[in-house]
């Protein structure tokens, strides 16, 4: 591809971002694989050319911008070399027109920036958000020899490994896990011989963590309400040759009914949220967000909470946890749970990483290193 040809490509991936991104569509990288699955001759420097130049107006745009034009122009402000590009050639942008208004550069849409320092995120953590990610990864067996892979402070388990590295190649010795999702599973403090609910086990990342620091005996009953998820659990789990993690999926608004036989030590509650502590590795996320959007995912936070309370023993724990820095999935909703459950109360956390955030502990990427997540530990009465 042509130097032209790899900015039109760019321009339209990002039309389609863009629509995805209001319209509730597929996430960028899906979309990015689609788009040169049908182009087989671009070749793989040319497809790091073009996802590069993607990222880079994603990561350098707060507000959705009008199109893919707009944004690659707003890059070609600073940028002699890709402005150049803009050629008329055939398979190029047409030149640029005089007078043609490029996006405008900023760090979030502007209510996000308003609610993350709302939450306690200065202009530093802020952009933190959507630096780029590093590649960690949790061993099955942590005393497993990876090359080139460097320790985390406070998780055996962890390894942080070079950028591109084949993960693909490890399967069955590590699975991909940010180190802060792992350091969230420290809060259950599960033991060998518990019963364990992880309510929202999606495909069992957290399970696995979770199945380890239980030694693989006792009983994990991993649940959530998407089949096509909790269906990759099984497979993992064997390739990890943990055997004590039991799937159960529910039906939305039927919960309660479905786990009414749980009475778990631990309830894990990793609950959907808006994910803004995972920006870095989705940064059109922030394109997608609206208050709407984020007062559903209260909502359903809300709900899985509730229904995990239920399935606490009396004694027993419910840990809180979202990959987002927003208060009111956070600090805010955790404050709401106390109000509403008397006699519960929040147990002081000691992790590897975070800082208190209300009543439980919060983990971001210009503190931490990791991606952002708030946990709580909460105290059921007996
Ligand atoms: C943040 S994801 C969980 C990720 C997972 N724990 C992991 O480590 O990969 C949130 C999950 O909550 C699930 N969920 C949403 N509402 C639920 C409900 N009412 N009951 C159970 N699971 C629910 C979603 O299907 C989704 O898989």
């Amino acid at each position: 591809m042509t130097p032209a040809a790899r900015t039109q490509a760019a321009i339209e991936l990002l039309d389609a971002i863009i629509l995805a991104a209001r319209e509730g569509g597929a996430a960028a990288d899906t979309l990015i694989a689609r788009y040169f699955a049908q182009r087989r001759y671009a070749g793989s420097k040319d497809r790091r050319a073009v996802r590069d130049l993607v990222y880079a107006a994603i990561r350098a745009l707060g507000e959705v911008p009008a199109s893919g034009r707009a944004a690659l122009l707003a890059l070609a402000t600073d940028d002699a070399a890709l402005a150049a590009t803009f050629d008329g050639s055939s398979h190029g942008p047409a030149p640029i027109a005089a007078g043609e208004v490029p996006a405008a550069a900023g760090l979030h849409p502007r209510w996000l920036v308003d609610a993350l320092a709302a939450s306690g995120l200065d202009a530093v953590e802020q952009a933190a958000l959507i630096d780029r990610a590093p590649l960690d990864v949790r061993l099955v067996d942590p005393a497993a020899d990876l090359p080139d892979a460097a320790p985390i402070s406070g998780l055996p388990h962890a390894r942080r490994l070079p950028a591109g590295a084949d993960v693909a190649a490890l399967a069955g010795q590590a699975e991909v896990q940010d180190a802060g999702s792992q350091a969230v599973t420290l809060a259950a403090a599960a033991a060998p011989g518990m019963t364990v609910l992880d309510l929202c086990a999606g495909a069992g990342g957290k399970s696995l963590a979770l199945a380890a620091q239980m030694a693989g005996k006792g009983r994990i009953i991993a649940a959530d309400i998407d089949r096509a998820r909790l269906s990759r659990l099984a497979p993992r789990a064997e390739r990890a040759g943990v055997s004590i993690i039991e799937t159960r999926l529910l039906d939305p608004g039927h919960e309660r009914a479905a786990l009414a036989d749980v009475a778990a030590d631990v309830v894990f509650v990793d609950a959907p949220c808006s994910g803004t502590g995972t920006w870095r590795r989705n940064p059109e996320a922030r394109w997608r967000l609206t208050p709407q959007r984020l007062d559903r995912f209260v909502a359903a936070q809300r709900n899985v909470m509730g229904i995990g309370a239920a399935c606490v023993r009396p004694g027993g724990a419910l840990v809180y946890v979202v990959c987002s820095l927003l208060d009111a999935e956070g600090a805010a909703q955790v404050d709401a749970f106390l109000s509403a459950f008397p006699g519960w109360v929040a147990e002081p956390l000691s992790l590897p990483f975070g800082r208190a955030r209300g009543s439980g502990l919060r983990l971001t990427p210009a503190h931490d290193g990791t991606d952002g997540f708030f946990v709580a530990r909460l105290r059921a009465p007996c």
